[in-house]
Protein backbone atom coordinates (compact mmCIF):
# COMPACT_ATOMS: atom_id res chain seq x y z
CA UNK A 1 0.00 0.00 0.00
CA UNK A 2 1.52 3.70 -1.17
CA UNK A 3 1.45 6.57 1.05
CA UNK A 4 -0.68 9.20 -0.10
CA UNK A 5 0.77 12.52 -0.46
CA UNK A 6 0.42 15.26 1.96
CA UNK A 7 -1.77 17.66 -0.06
CA UNK A 8 -4.76 14.33 0.13
CA UNK A 9 -5.05 15.13 4.00
CA UNK A 10 -5.41 19.33 3.52
CA UNK A 11 -7.79 18.93 0.65
CA UNK A 12 -11.83 17.82 1.12
CA UNK A 13 -13.23 15.89 -1.41
CA UNK A 14 -15.85 17.67 -4.15
CA UNK A 15 -19.12 17.88 -2.07
CA UNK A 16 -21.69 15.24 -3.66
CA UNK A 17 -24.82 16.95 -5.07
CA UNK A 18 -27.66 17.02 -2.84
CA UNK A 19 -29.77 13.84 -3.95
CA UNK A 20 -27.08 11.56 -4.26
CA UNK A 21 -25.88 12.39 -0.86
CA UNK A 22 -29.19 11.21 0.11
CA UNK A 23 -29.14 8.30 -1.36
CA UNK A 24 -25.78 7.38 -0.32
CA UNK A 25 -26.53 7.64 3.31
CA UNK A 26 -29.53 5.32 2.44
CA UNK A 27 -32.05 8.02 2.81
CA UNK A 28 -33.78 6.92 -0.46
CA UNK A 29 -34.05 3.39 0.12
CA UNK A 30 -38.02 3.77 0.78
CA UNK A 31 -38.01 5.11 -2.34
CA UNK A 32 -36.19 2.57 -4.19
CA UNK A 33 -39.09 0.66 -4.92
CA UNK A 34 -39.65 -1.64 -2.21
CA UNK A 35 -41.69 0.70 0.46
CA UNK A 36 -39.93 -1.67 2.73
CA UNK A 37 -38.33 -0.22 6.19
CA UNK A 38 -34.48 -0.31 6.13
CA UNK A 39 -32.60 -3.61 8.08
CA UNK A 40 -30.86 -0.62 10.11
CA UNK A 41 -31.84 3.00 10.84
CA UNK A 42 -29.72 4.74 13.74
CA UNK A 43 -30.99 8.50 14.13
CA UNK A 44 -28.41 10.86 16.84
CA UNK A 45 -27.38 7.22 18.07
CA UNK A 46 -25.24 8.26 21.02
CA UNK A 47 -23.53 5.98 23.89
CA UNK A 48 -21.02 6.80 26.31
CA UNK A 49 -19.18 5.00 29.35
CA UNK A 50 -18.60 6.99 31.76
CA UNK A 51 -16.67 10.23 30.10
CA UNK A 52 -15.79 8.29 27.03
CA UNK A 53 -18.16 8.95 23.81
CA UNK A 54 -17.62 5.65 22.31
CA UNK A 55 -20.80 6.96 19.88
CA UNK A 56 -21.34 10.39 18.87
CA UNK A 57 -24.57 11.27 16.81
CA UNK A 58 -24.45 8.53 14.45
CA UNK A 59 -26.84 8.25 11.45
CA UNK A 60 -27.34 5.57 9.67
CA UNK A 61 -29.05 3.17 7.13
CA UNK A 62 -28.49 0.22 6.00
CA UNK A 63 -30.69 -0.91 3.07
CA UNK A 64 -32.09 -4.13 3.18
CA UNK A 65 -30.50 -6.61 1.17
CA UNK A 66 -26.65 -5.17 1.32
CA UNK A 67 -23.81 -5.68 2.91
CA UNK A 68 -22.97 -2.87 4.89
CA UNK A 69 -19.52 -2.39 6.27
CA UNK A 70 -18.15 -0.71 9.26
CA UNK A 71 -14.96 0.39 8.82
CA UNK A 72 -12.32 1.49 11.76
CA UNK A 73 -9.28 1.66 13.83
CA UNK A 74 -9.50 0.58 17.27
CA UNK A 75 -11.77 2.62 19.62
CA UNK A 76 -13.54 4.45 16.60
CA UNK A 77 -17.04 2.68 18.21
CA UNK A 78 -18.12 0.18 15.55
CA UNK A 79 -18.68 -2.49 18.21
CA UNK A 80 -20.48 -0.11 20.49
CA UNK A 81 -22.23 1.30 17.94
CA UNK A 82 -23.20 -2.82 16.45
CA UNK A 83 -24.06 -4.13 20.81
CA UNK A 84 -26.53 -1.14 20.70
CA UNK A 85 -28.48 -2.75 17.47
CA UNK A 86 -28.58 -5.79 18.70
CA UNK A 87 -30.01 -4.72 21.81
CA UNK A 88 -27.49 -5.80 23.56
CA UNK A 89 -26.71 -2.38 25.17
CA UNK A 90 -29.75 0.26 25.85
CA UNK A 91 -30.09 3.31 24.20
CA UNK A 92 -33.06 5.52 24.68
CA UNK A 93 -36.67 5.23 22.15
CA UNK A 94 -35.94 6.84 18.72
CA UNK A 95 -32.21 5.80 18.16
CA UNK A 96 -32.09 2.23 16.37
CA UNK A 97 -35.35 0.73 13.66
CA UNK A 98 -34.22 -2.28 12.98
CA UNK A 99 -37.00 -3.23 9.84
CA UNK A 100 -38.72 -0.58 11.76
CA UNK A 101 -38.80 -2.33 15.04
CA UNK A 102 -37.95 0.49 17.80
CA UNK A 103 -34.58 -1.46 19.48
CA UNK A 104 -35.48 0.30 22.99
CA UNK A 105 -39.24 -0.28 22.68
CA UNK A 106 -39.91 -3.58 20.77
CA UNK A 107 -36.73 -5.27 21.98
CA UNK A 108 -37.53 -9.10 21.17
CA UNK A 109 -38.87 -8.02 17.95
CA UNK A 110 -35.65 -7.23 17.43
CA UNK A 111 -33.58 -9.74 18.58
CA UNK A 112 -36.13 -12.42 16.70
CA UNK A 113 -34.92 -10.64 13.37
CA UNK A 114 -30.86 -10.59 13.64
CA UNK A 115 -27.96 -13.06 14.16
CA UNK A 116 -25.02 -11.48 15.70
CA UNK A 117 -21.70 -13.49 15.32
CA UNK A 118 -19.33 -11.12 17.70
CA UNK A 119 -15.55 -10.70 18.12
CA UNK A 120 -15.08 -12.75 21.01
CA UNK A 121 -15.03 -16.45 20.44
CA UNK A 122 -18.47 -17.51 20.68
CA UNK A 123 -18.45 -21.34 20.14
CA UNK A 124 -17.75 -24.11 23.10
CA UNK A 125 -14.52 -25.81 22.18
CA UNK A 126 -15.70 -28.82 24.31
CA UNK A 127 -18.60 -29.62 22.12
CA UNK A 128 -19.24 -30.67 18.43
CA UNK A 129 -19.58 -28.07 16.16
CA UNK A 130 -23.23 -29.82 15.65
CA UNK A 131 -23.93 -29.48 19.39
CA UNK A 132 -22.88 -25.65 19.53
CA UNK A 133 -25.66 -24.81 16.68
CA UNK A 134 -27.91 -27.01 18.62
CA UNK A 135 -27.40 -25.17 21.54
CA UNK A 136 -27.87 -21.68 19.49
CA UNK A 137 -30.99 -23.52 18.03
CA UNK A 138 -32.33 -24.04 21.46
CA UNK A 139 -31.77 -20.73 22.75
CA UNK A 140 -32.96 -18.89 19.84
CA UNK A 141 -36.35 -20.85 20.31
CA UNK A 142 -35.75 -22.78 17.19
CA UNK A 143 -38.74 -25.12 17.48
CA UNK A 144 -37.87 -28.61 18.69
CA UNK A 145 -39.50 -30.06 14.99
CA UNK A 146 -37.37 -28.22 13.00
CA UNK A 147 -34.46 -27.92 15.01
CA UNK A 148 -32.55 -30.54 13.71
CA UNK A 149 -33.34 -29.76 9.91
CA UNK A 150 -32.05 -26.43 10.65
CA UNK A 151 -28.90 -26.89 12.82
CA UNK A 152 -27.84 -29.21 10.05
CA UNK A 153 -29.07 -26.57 7.34
CA UNK A 154 -26.60 -23.83 9.00
CA UNK A 155 -23.91 -26.00 9.12
CA UNK A 156 -24.28 -26.75 5.17
CA UNK A 157 -24.45 -23.49 4.34
CA UNK A 158 -20.52 -22.99 6.04
CA UNK A 159 -19.70 -26.05 4.37
CA UNK A 160 -18.89 -27.88 8.00
CA UNK A 161 -21.26 -30.26 7.80
CA UNK A 162 -18.56 -33.61 7.37
CA UNK A 163 -16.95 -32.01 10.28
CA UNK A 164 -20.10 -31.66 12.41
CA UNK A 165 -19.51 -34.43 14.63
CA UNK A 166 -16.28 -33.48 15.58
CA UNK A 167 -15.04 -31.41 18.65
CA UNK A 168 -14.70 -27.80 17.77
CA UNK A 169 -11.34 -28.27 19.84
CA UNK A 170 -10.04 -29.75 16.55
CA UNK A 171 -11.23 -27.22 13.99
CA UNK A 172 -9.07 -24.61 12.22
CA UNK A 173 -9.24 -20.73 12.67
CA UNK A 174 -11.39 -20.52 9.94
CA UNK A 175 -13.66 -23.20 10.52
CA UNK A 176 -14.39 -22.05 14.14
CA UNK A 177 -15.55 -18.50 12.79
CA UNK A 178 -17.68 -20.04 10.07
CA UNK A 179 -19.39 -22.80 13.10
CA UNK A 180 -19.76 -19.46 14.87
CA UNK A 181 -21.71 -18.13 11.56
CA UNK A 182 -23.90 -21.25 11.49
CA UNK A 183 -24.68 -20.65 15.08
CA UNK A 184 -26.51 -16.87 13.92
CA UNK A 185 -27.88 -18.38 11.24
CA UNK A 186 -29.96 -21.00 12.83
CA UNK A 187 -32.55 -18.77 13.86
CA UNK A 188 -33.11 -17.62 10.02
CA UNK A 189 -31.91 -14.15 10.75
CA UNK A 190 -33.14 -11.59 8.31
CA UNK A 191 -29.91 -9.40 9.16
CA UNK A 192 -26.75 -10.74 10.15
CA UNK A 193 -24.37 -8.99 11.80
CA UNK A 194 -20.69 -9.75 12.18
CA UNK A 195 -17.84 -7.96 14.04
CA UNK A 196 -14.50 -8.69 12.87
CA UNK A 197 -15.82 -11.99 11.29
CA UNK A 198 -12.03 -12.02 9.73
CA UNK A 199 -9.53 -11.41 12.26
CA UNK A 200 -6.84 -13.45 12.72
CA UNK A 201 -7.95 -15.15 9.90
CA UNK A 202 -4.74 -16.17 7.31
CA UNK A 203 -5.86 -15.14 3.47
CA UNK A 204 -7.41 -18.32 2.76
CA UNK A 205 -9.84 -19.24 5.76
CA UNK A 206 -10.49 -15.50 5.57
CA UNK A 207 -11.73 -15.96 1.25
CA UNK A 208 -13.55 -19.19 2.57
CA UNK A 209 -15.40 -17.21 5.26
CA UNK A 210 -16.58 -14.51 2.77
CA UNK A 211 -17.86 -17.10 -0.31
CA UNK A 212 -20.11 -18.44 2.62
CA UNK A 213 -21.42 -15.10 3.92
CA UNK A 214 -21.46 -13.82 0.02
CA UNK A 215 -23.79 -17.14 -0.68
CA UNK A 216 -25.93 -17.53 1.96
CA UNK A 217 -26.75 -13.17 1.16
CA UNK A 218 -27.54 -14.81 -2.62
CA UNK A 219 -29.64 -17.52 -1.28
CA UNK A 220 -31.18 -15.80 1.03
CA UNK A 221 -31.56 -12.15 0.50
CA UNK A 222 -30.08 -11.30 4.18
CA UNK A 223 -28.96 -8.31 4.83
CA UNK A 224 -25.39 -8.24 6.27
CA UNK A 225 -23.81 -5.81 8.62
CA UNK A 226 -20.02 -6.33 9.10
CA UNK A 227 -17.16 -3.96 10.88
CA UNK A 228 -13.59 -4.98 9.90
CA UNK A 229 -10.29 -3.38 9.59
CA UNK A 230 -9.63 -5.30 6.56
CA UNK A 231 -10.30 -2.22 4.00
CA UNK A 232 -9.65 -4.97 0.44
CA UNK A 233 -12.36 -7.06 2.14
CA UNK A 234 -14.68 -3.93 2.49
CA UNK A 235 -13.76 -2.83 -1.25
CA UNK A 236 -14.46 -6.34 -2.21
CA UNK A 237 -17.58 -7.52 -0.67
CA UNK A 238 -19.32 -4.44 0.99
CA UNK A 239 -21.95 -2.38 -1.26
CA UNK A 240 -21.76 0.31 0.59
CA UNK A 241 -18.95 1.43 3.86
CA UNK A 242 -19.01 3.66 6.07
CA UNK A 243 -15.61 4.63 7.73
CA UNK A 244 -16.15 5.91 11.63
CA UNK A 245 -13.84 7.75 13.83
CA UNK A 246 -14.03 9.11 17.39
CA UNK A 247 -17.52 7.67 17.43
CA UNK A 248 -18.78 9.54 14.26
CA UNK A 249 -19.49 8.86 10.48
CA UNK A 250 -16.29 10.63 8.42
CA UNK A 251 -17.71 9.20 5.29
CA UNK A 252 -20.39 7.12 3.65
CA UNK A 253 -21.30 5.58 0.29
CA UNK A 254 -20.08 2.74 -2.24
CA UNK A 255 -16.12 1.90 -2.33
CA UNK A 256 -15.95 3.17 -5.68
CA UNK A 257 -17.69 6.56 -4.90
CA UNK A 258 -15.76 7.28 -2.17
CA UNK A 259 -12.22 7.07 -4.06
CA UNK A 260 -13.97 8.97 -6.85
CA UNK A 261 -14.56 11.78 -4.53
CA UNK A 262 -10.76 12.05 -4.06
CA UNK A 263 -9.49 11.50 -7.15
CA UNK A 264 -9.19 15.33 -7.53
CA UNK A 265 -6.79 15.09 -5.35
CA UNK A 266 -4.75 11.90 -5.16
CA UNK A 267 -4.16 9.84 -8.27
CA UNK A 268 -6.01 5.84 -7.57
CA UNK A 269 -6.90 6.09 -4.45
CA UNK A 270 -7.48 3.50 -2.34
CA UNK A 271 -10.13 2.78 0.10
CA UNK A 272 -7.33 3.27 2.82
CA UNK A 273 -6.23 6.67 1.46
CA UNK A 274 -10.27 7.79 2.17
CA UNK A 275 -10.11 6.55 5.72
CA UNK A 276 -6.46 8.70 5.89
CA UNK A 277 -7.96 11.43 3.84
CA UNK A 278 -11.49 11.59 6.35
CA UNK A 279 -9.71 10.42 9.64
CA UNK A 280 -6.12 12.00 9.41
CA UNK A 281 -5.86 15.52 10.04
CA UNK A 282 -8.09 16.26 6.53
CA UNK A 283 -10.87 16.79 8.54
CA UNK A 284 -10.33 19.24 11.67
CA UNK A 285 -6.88 20.59 10.46
CA UNK A 286 -5.39 19.09 13.55
CA UNK A 287 -2.61 16.79 13.20
CA UNK A 288 -3.92 15.90 17.01
CA UNK A 289 -6.76 13.97 15.30
CA UNK A 290 -4.95 11.12 15.16
CA UNK A 291 -2.72 11.38 18.31
CA UNK A 292 -2.51 8.06 18.91
CA UNK A 293 -0.69 7.05 15.79
CA UNK A 294 -2.36 4.29 15.02
CA UNK A 295 -3.66 3.75 11.72
CA UNK A 296 -5.38 0.62 9.86
CA UNK A 297 -1.57 -0.84 8.90
CA UNK A 298 -0.96 -0.87 12.44
CA UNK A 299 -4.03 -2.20 13.81
CA UNK A 300 -4.23 -4.99 11.26
CA UNK A 301 -0.51 -5.92 12.07
CA UNK A 302 -1.62 -6.23 15.53
CA UNK A 303 -4.66 -8.32 14.57
CA UNK A 304 -2.90 -10.88 12.60
CA UNK A 305 -1.02 -11.66 15.54
CA UNK A 306 -4.14 -12.27 17.32
CA UNK A 307 -5.00 -15.51 18.64
CA UNK A 308 -8.74 -16.60 17.75
CA UNK A 309 -9.11 -20.36 18.68
CA UNK A 310 -8.66 -21.52 22.17
N1 LIG B 1 -17.17 -1.61 28.46
C1 LIG B 1 -16.52 -0.46 28.26
N2 LIG B 1 -16.19 0.33 29.30
C2 LIG B 1 -15.56 1.52 29.12
N3 LIG B 1 -15.19 2.00 27.90
C3 LIG B 1 -15.48 1.25 26.83
C4 LIG B 1 -16.16 -0.02 26.95
N4 LIG B 1 -16.32 -0.54 25.71
C5 LIG B 1 -15.77 0.35 24.85
N5 LIG B 1 -15.27 1.42 25.53
C6 LIG B 1 -14.63 2.60 24.92
O1 LIG B 1 -15.51 3.12 23.93
C7 LIG B 1 -14.78 3.53 22.78
C8 LIG B 1 -15.29 2.76 21.56
O2 LIG B 1 -14.97 1.37 21.71
P1 LIG B 1 -15.48 0.26 20.68
O3 LIG B 1 -15.10 -1.06 21.24
O4 LIG B 1 -16.90 0.51 20.35
O5 LIG B 1 -14.59 0.60 19.39
P2 LIG B 1 -14.30 -0.30 18.13
O6 LIG B 1 -14.32 0.61 16.96
O7 LIG B 1 -15.23 -1.44 18.08
O8 LIG B 1 -12.82 -0.81 18.39
P3 LIG B 1 -12.19 -2.27 18.15
O9 LIG B 1 -11.96 -2.37 16.70
O10 LIG B 1 -10.93 -2.23 18.94
O11 LIG B 1 -13.17 -3.28 18.66
C9 LIG B 1 -13.31 3.28 23.09
O12 LIG B 1 -12.76 4.48 23.58
C10 LIG B 1 -13.37 2.23 24.18
O13 LIG B 1 -12.23 2.32 25.01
Amino acid sequence: MTEPPQRARAEEPEPADEADRADEAGEAEESAGTGEPPAVRCTGLRYSFGATKAVDDLDLAVRAGEVFGLLGPNGAGKTTAIRAVTTLLPVPAGMIRVFGHDAAKEKMAVRRLLGYVPQALSADSGLTGRENVSLFARVFDVSRRERAARVAEALEAVALTDAADRMAATYSGGMVRRLELAQALVSAPRLLILDEPTIGLDPIARTSVWDRINEIKRATGMTVLVTTHYMDEAEQHCDRVALMHRGRIRALGTPERLKADLADVLESPTLEDVFRHHAGSGLTGSPSDNADGEDFRDVRRTRRTASRVG
